[in-house]
């Protein structure tokens, strides 16, 4: 191998971390990306260049960082909807992505966006103002999402002159709420991204804080594989059958394996019609592959001829998804319309479409208390509750606690075909 290629299979061998950021507008989420990045050296100096120039034009004292991240929101101006952009760097010791959700009144939805795939969140809050409503809500979809860490960055610390007192007293009001949530693990850091301090580096100002900069917990936190191995799952996308000469009867099943391994020889069973069948291939774009394991994206052939269609899902006789139309479902609500008890939807799961009626609301979550609220089942924009749904056809799923892909679904309105709601399976 050259040196670039061992390079590149160094970089492509890396551990990943997948993270996402939240705060409410203005607790200066670009700006700590920015300071990510910029301290950790993953800007490029043309980048840097330009960034001073525009600042030196506007007069800022500091090199603004928040511009690096501001490329976003003249996409959205010009009319391109994204929700979550992904950022990628990278240190000696890990890559990152970084899914970035802009803190406007959409809040939630991009949350839900960005934090379905992530490891791990940063939520921030501003020093003066410590524990407000919306930490309260990204923490709870955070828990929702099954995601397993959290820091807690109080940023700004600057402003309350770096006090050790105002920090201790963020952390406990952020612990009395957080032990209400199924969260695993909860990192405490104040920084200050605007000066850098406790980002990448150990802040001086800050002397009797005994922790890890922001980096430092990036690079180190142990990650568990993002995806579940036990249970194989393969949702058919689509049926290739490019009828050459060569191959007349070729038959394939492409998709996305949502979990599992799946190799030749293996015997499976296919979801609705229950017919069995053995894997004779399975193959990458690239290669004819021993195994092929989620989130691959791949193509598989099967000894015998049986029914397989978009929609359908490949599983082990031995350990299948749920099958069934009546569901349990937390759902995130999308829409500045509210849910429609008795409401007809369209639904996406995997592959699979289908359409849905709300059977009932079981109760609305009150996010700063995590209690039900009483007497109030409206779900609407930005809130949090439990529902129960009939689908017009079987769905073939799994809970989302056991696996995220094959436990979600999106609520879609059928007119507007707007994504509406984002729902977990209980
Ligand atoms: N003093 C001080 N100001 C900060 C700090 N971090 C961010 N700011 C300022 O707070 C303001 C908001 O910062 P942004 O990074 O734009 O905030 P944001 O959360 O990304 O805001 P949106 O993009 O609107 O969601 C800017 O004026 C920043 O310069 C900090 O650590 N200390």
């Amino acid at each position: 191998m050259s040196t670039n290629e061992t390079e590149a299979s160094k970089y492509l061998n890396m551990d990943l971390l997948r993270f996402t950021t939240a705060g409410s507008v203005d607790d200066g989420k670009s700006t700590l990306i920015g300071r990510l990045l910029y301290d950790s050296k993953a800007i490029f100096d043309d980048q840097m260049e330009k960034i001073e120039e525009s600042s030196r034009k506007k007069g800022d004292e500091y090199t603004n960082l928040a511009l690096l991240t501001d490329g976003l929101s003249a996409e959205r101006e010009q009319g391109i909807t994204i929700d979550v952009a992904y950022r990628y760097f990278s240190t000696p010791n890990r890559k990152f992505i970084i899914a970035d959700t802009p803190g406007h009144v959409q809040y939630t939805r991009n949350m839900v966006t960005g934090a379905s795939t992530a490891n791990l969140a940063i939520i921030l809050v501003d020093a003066r103002n410590g524990v407000i409503e919306q930490t309260c809500r990204h923490s709870f979809i955070a828990s929702l999402l099954q995601i397993e860490h959290i820091i807690l960055c109080v940023n700004k610390m600057d402003l309350v002159d770096y006090s050790e007192e105002r920090f201790k007293e963020i952390r406990q009001q952020f612990r009395s709420f957080s032990s209400k949530l199924d969260i695993p693990d909860i990192h405490y850091i104040p920084i200050s991204a605007l000066y850098g301090d406790n980002v990448v580096d150990k802040s001086d100002n800050m002397p009797w804080y005994g922790g890890s900069s922001l980096l430092y917990t990036l690079e180190n936190v142990q990650v568990d594989s993002d995806h579940n191995h036990v249970d194989s799952r393969f949702p058919v996308q689509w049926v290739t059958r490019p009828q050459s000469e060569e191959y007349p009867d070729y038959r394939g099943y492409a998709g996305k394996v949502a979990g599992g391994v799946f190799k030749p020889g293996d015997e499976i069973i296919a979801l609705p019609s229950g017919f069995t069948s053995t894997i004779d291939t399975v193959e990458t774009y690239e290669n004819e592959e021993e195994e092929v394991f989620a989130p691959m994206s791949v193509t598989m052939t099967l000894e015998d001829d049986i029914d397989i269609s978009r929609g359908d899902m490949i599983a082990k006789p031995d350990n299948q998804p749920t099958v069934g139309q009546d569901i349990d479902l937390m759902v995130c609500w999308l829409n500045k319309e509210p849910l429609k008890p008795n409401g007809k939807y369209a639904i996406k799961h995997t592959t699979k479409d289908a359409r849905c009626i709300i059977k009932e609301v079981k109760y609305k979550v009150n996010i700063n208390t995590l209690h039900r609220v009483e007497g109030d089942k409206e779900i609407g924009l930005n809130d949090i509750g439990r529902i129960h749904i009939r689908t017009t056809e079987p769905l073939f799923y799994d809970s989302y606690k056991r696996n995220r892909a094959t436990g979600s679904v999106i609520i879609i309105d059928e007119y507007t075909n707007e994504t509406v709601g984002a729902g977990m399976i209980l």
